[in-house]
C-alpha cells in the first residue's frame, strides 16, 4: 500500500515540476507577447491543482505511516541542490578532474556564509566568555595522537563489496538495514524481532569486530546498490598519514580534530591567564578524517571546519557563575530515560530543571548547551526542529561524565552538529603521562588550612636492590599515585599481598612490603594542585551551515520554482542589493552612491543595473538569501529624495531618506532594530505589479 502511494506521489511530483517548467516558459513568452495572459493563467491554475494533488497524497502517506514521505523528502533536498549548486554555495571539489568524494569547495556566496557564521561564533563564545583563542597546526607528530589515544582507536568498521570492492562503514550498513527491516510494511516482523532489531540499533556503535560480523551475517546485509556479499568487518584507522621532513622517517598525521593542539598547550595557556581556573580556550581550523564512505554532502566530508572549546574546570566544582543566564531557556531535551522510554520523544525542559534533577550532570554542561542553542537560534536553525540528545552509557567513554550531541533534524534525520562532553580529567592526564610534563593546576585556599594528607615515602636502596635500573621509575610510579589509589596500595601490603602499580610508559612492577612507606600526616596545607577536568563543546561548521540551508529554504506560495533562502541578516552573504528601476544615469549615479555608503557601513552589497525586469532580479537575489534591496526611482532622484526598501521574506516595501538607508540596513542585519519597527517609523510603498 505504501508502496503503491510513493509511487503516486514519485509521478505527482514529476507532473508538478513538468507544469513548473511550463508555467515559467508560458510567463516569458507572455513579456515577450508571444503568450496570452489567459494561456499563463490556465498553467497557473493547472499547478496549483497538480499542487493539491501531491499534497493530498503526501498526507495520505504520512497518515498511513507517520513520517514524511521520502519523495517529498528527496523531492526537497533536490530542489535545494539545485540552488546551491548553481549559485555556487558550494561545488565537488577537482571537478574537471571528475572530483574525488568527501571534499568540496565553497563559492562566492558559500564563503561569505561560512566567514560570517565562524564571525558569529567567534563573538558568541570566545568574545561573551573570555576565551583564550589559539591556531595550531594541522599536521601533528604522531606521539601527540599517540597519546590522545587516535592512534590506536580513531577506527570504524568497514566492509567491502566482494565483487566490486566498493568500500562501506559496517554500522551504518548495518542499521539501515535494521532500521529498513522494521519499516517494511510488507513483510513486517514479528513485535519480538522487533524489539530485538530496537535492542541491536541502540548498540550498533558498540560493536566489536566478532559481534558485528555475527550480525551482519545474522540479518544477511549485502552490498548497497549491487546485493553482493560483504567482506568480514576490519578496523580502519581514519586518520591521514604522513611523513614529517625531508628524510620521511618521522611520522606524523593530519588531525582529526582541533582539540589536542589546546590540550598540549595548556600548561602555557594556564600561565598566560594568570595560574587561574576556569577559563576556557577555543580553535577554529580544518580538521581531516579519511571517512569510509562520504555521502551526504556537506554532512560527511573528509576535511571540515570545527570549532572547538575546552574549558578547563576544577572536577570538584562545575558550578558556572553565568548559569543563571541560561536557567529558564527550554531547549527540547531528548535524556537517556527519554530515549528509553515509550514515545521516544524530545521534550522542552527549562536547563535549570534538568541540572536541578541530575538529567545534565552539572551546571557548567548546561551553559554551554544553553550557548549552543542560542548560537542556533542566532543563525537560522529552527529550534523546534533541534533538540540536545544525551548519549547513552554505553555510547560513551569509559572516562566521560555526561555527553550530549546538539542535533538538527533535516531531509537526512537527526544530524549530529555539536557534541557537548564532561571529558573529566582524561585528556590533560594522559599528555601529561606521555609528555612527563605537569599540567596540574594549583588552587590557592584563601586560608591555609590543616588536613590529613596521604604520605608516599619510596624506600630507595630497597627499590634499587630489587629493580636495579628500573629503581627511578618504580620510583616515579609511587610517587605518581592519588591519594585513594596510594591508600589501595597500603592496604595491600599491610594485608601481606603485593600491589601493581605502572608508570607513565605502561610498564608495571610488582610491591612488595618494606619497598615503600605509606602514612596519613595532618600538616599545614595552603592550597590543592588537580589535573582540571575539561568541558568540551565542539562545532562543525559545514555540518551546521548545510543544516541551516535546509531550514532557511523555502519557495514563494504559489510558485514553486521561485526558491528563496530565508537567511537571517547576520549570516547572509550580502545584506543587500542596489537596483536603479531603469537604465538612466541619474538613477545609476544614486545607486552607485549608495552602494559605496553600504561598503562604507561594512555591508556586503550587489549593485544590479542588468536593466532586467525588477521582479526578476529580486528573484534572483533570492535565491542567494540577500535579506535587503534598496531601489532607486524617480522620486529618489526628482522628488523627496527617498529610496525604497525592500525586505525579502515579507516581500514590503518602506519609503527611506536616501542618506538614511545605509544606517537603517546596518540596523537590521545588527539586530538592532527589526522590520516591524522600520516599517512603523517610514511610509509604506505598494509594489508595482511586475516587482513580484
Ligand atoms: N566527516 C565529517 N564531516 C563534517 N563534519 C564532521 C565530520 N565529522 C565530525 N564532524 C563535525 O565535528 C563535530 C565534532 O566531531 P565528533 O568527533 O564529535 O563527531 P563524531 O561523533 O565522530 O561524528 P560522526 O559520529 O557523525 O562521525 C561533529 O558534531 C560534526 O559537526
Amino acid at each position: 500500500m505504501t508502496t503503491e502511494l510513493e509511487q503516486q506521489i514519485a509521478a505527482a511530483q514529476e507532473a508538478v515540476t513538468k507544469q513548473g517548467d511550463t508555467v515559467r516558459s508560458l510567463k516569458a513568452s507572455a513579456k515577450e507577447g508571444k503568450a496570452e495572459k489567459s494561456e499563463v493563467d490556465a498553467a497557473i491554475q493547472k499547478l496549483a491543482e497538480l499542487k493539491l494533488t501531491l499534497e493530498s497524497k503526501q498526507k495520505e502517506f504520512e497518515k498511513a505511516t507517520g513520517k514524511v514521505s521520502s519523495q517529498s523528502k528527496e523531492a526537497l533536498r533536490a530542489a535545494l541542490a539545485g540552488v546551491l549548486e548553481r549559485r555556487m554555495f558550494y561545488i565537488p571539489s577537482f571537478k574537471i578532474y571528475g572530483s574525488v568524494a568527501g571534499f568540496y569547495d565553497y563559492g562566492p556566496p558559500g564563503c561569505a556564509i561560512k566567514q560570517n557564521m565562524t564571525q558569529v561564533w567567534r563573538t558568541h563564545f570566545v568574545l561573551e566568555e573570555n576565551m583564550l583563542e589559539v591556531e595550531c597546526p594541522a599536521v601533528t607528530p604522531e606521539v601527540v595522537l599517540k597519546a590522545s589515544g587516535h592512534v590506536d582507536r580513531f577506527t570504524d568498521f568497514m566492509v567491502t563489496d566482494v565483487v566490486t570492492g566498493e568500500c562501506f562503514r559496517a554500522d551504518h550498513l548495518l542499521e539501515g538495514h535494521l532500521e529498513a527491516l522494521l519499516e517494511d510494511k510488507k513483510n513486517p516482523v514479528s513485535p519480538e524481532k522487533a524489539k530485538e532489531i530496537r535492542d541491536l540499533l541502540a548498540g550498533v556503535g558498540e560493536l566489536k569486530a566478532d559481534t558485528m560480523e555475527a550480525a551482519l551475517t545474522e540479518y544477511d546485509v549485502r552490498a548497497p546498490g549491487t546485493g553482493n556479499g560483504i567482506s568480514p568487518p576490519f578496523a580502519f584507522n581514519l586518520m591521514f598519514k604522513t611523513s614529517i621532513g625531508p628524510k620521511g622517517d618521522m611520522v606524523g598525521y593530519l588531525r582529526p580534530e582541533t582539540a589536542q593542539g589546546i590540550f598540549v598547550n595548556f600548561r602555557d595557556l594556564l600561565y598566560y591567564n594568570g595560574g587561574k581556573l576556569p577559563f576556557a580556550a577555543a580553535q577554529i581550523g580544518n580538521s581531516y578524517r579519511n571517512e569510509i564512505s562520504p555521502r551526504a554532502g556537506l554532512l560527511r566530508v573528509r576535511e571540515f571546519t570545527q570549532a572547538e572549546i575546552e574549558h578547563f574546570v576544577n572536577g570538584d566544582d562545575k558550578r558556572h557563575p553565568k548559569f543563571s543566564l541560561v536557567a529558564d531557556l527550554r531547549p527540547l531535551l531528548y535524556s537517556r530515560e527519554l530515549q528509553m522510554g515509550e514515545e521516544k520523544k524530545a521534550q522542552p525542559m527549562s536547563l535549570g530543571e534538568a541540572v536541578s534533577r541530575g538529567i545534565i550532570a552539572n551546571e557548567t554542561l548546561a551553559y554551554f548547551i544553553g550557548r549552543t542553542w542560542l548560537f542556533f537560534c542566532k543563525i537560522g536553525v529552527n529550534p523546534a526542529r533541534m533538540r540536545f540528545r544525551q548519549h547513552l552509557q554505553h555510547e560513551m567513554a569509559h572516562y566521560a561524565t555526561d555527553c550530549w550531541d546538539g542535533e538538527v533534524e533535516t531531509t537526512y534525520g537527526w544530524v549530529e552538529c555539536v557534541g557537548l562532553a564532561d571529558r573529566s580529567a582524561y585528556d590533560l592526564k594522559a599528555h601529561s603521562a606521555m609528555s612527563k610534563i605537569d599540567l596540574t593546576a594549583f588552587e590557592k585556599f584563601p586560608e591555609p588550612r590543616m588536613e590529613e594528607v596521604v604520605k608516599v615515602v619510596p624506600n630507595n636502596k630497597e627499590l634499587g636492590a630489587v629493580f636495579k635500573k628500573d629503581q627511578k621509575a618504580v620510583k616515579e610510579a609511587l610517587e605518581a599515585l592519588d591519594s585513594s589509589a596510594a591508600m589501595d596500595v597500603k592496604a595491600k601490603l599491610e594485608a601481606g599481598q603485593t600491589a601493581t602499580v605502572s608508570n607513565c610508559d605502561g610498564q608495571t612492577f610488582e610491591i612488595k612490603a618494606g619497598m615503600v612507606e605509606i602514612k596519613k600526616v595532618t600538616e599545614k596545607v595552603t592550597g590543592k594542585t588537580y589535573t582540571p577536568s575539561v568541558i568540551e563543546p565542539s562545532f562543525g561548521i559545514g555540518r551546521i551551515m548545510y543544516c541551516m540551508f535546509e531550514h532557511c529554504y523555502y519557495t514563494r506560495e504559489g510558485d514553486e520554482t521561485r526558491a528563496v533562502m530565508g537567511f537571517k541578516p547576520v549570516v547572509a552573504p550580502t545584506k543587500a542589493t542596489v537596483f536603479p528601476l531603469v537604465q538612466k544615469p541619474a538613477l545609476n549615479d544614486l545607486a552607485a552612491k549608495l552602494s559605496r555608503e553600504l561598503t562604507a557601513a561594512g555591508l556586503s552589497n550587489l549593485i544590479d543595473t542588468t536593466g532586467n525586469t525588477i521582479g526578476k532580479r529580486y528573484a534572483r537575489t533570492d535565491e542567494i538569501g540577500v535579506p535587503f534591496a534598496v531601489t532607486v526611482d524617480f522620486q529618489s532622484v526628482e522628488g523627496d529624495g527617498s529610496v525604497t526598501l525592500r525586505e525579502r521574506d515579507s516581500m514590503t516595501q518602506v519609503r527611506v531618506p536616501a542618506s538614511e538607508v545605509a544606517g537603517v540596513v546596518r540596523d537590521l542585519v545588527d539586530d538592532r532594530t527589526t522590520w516591524e519597527a522600520v516599517s512603523s517609523k517610514y511610509p509604506a510603498q505598494k509594489a508595482s505589479a511586475d516587482e513580484e
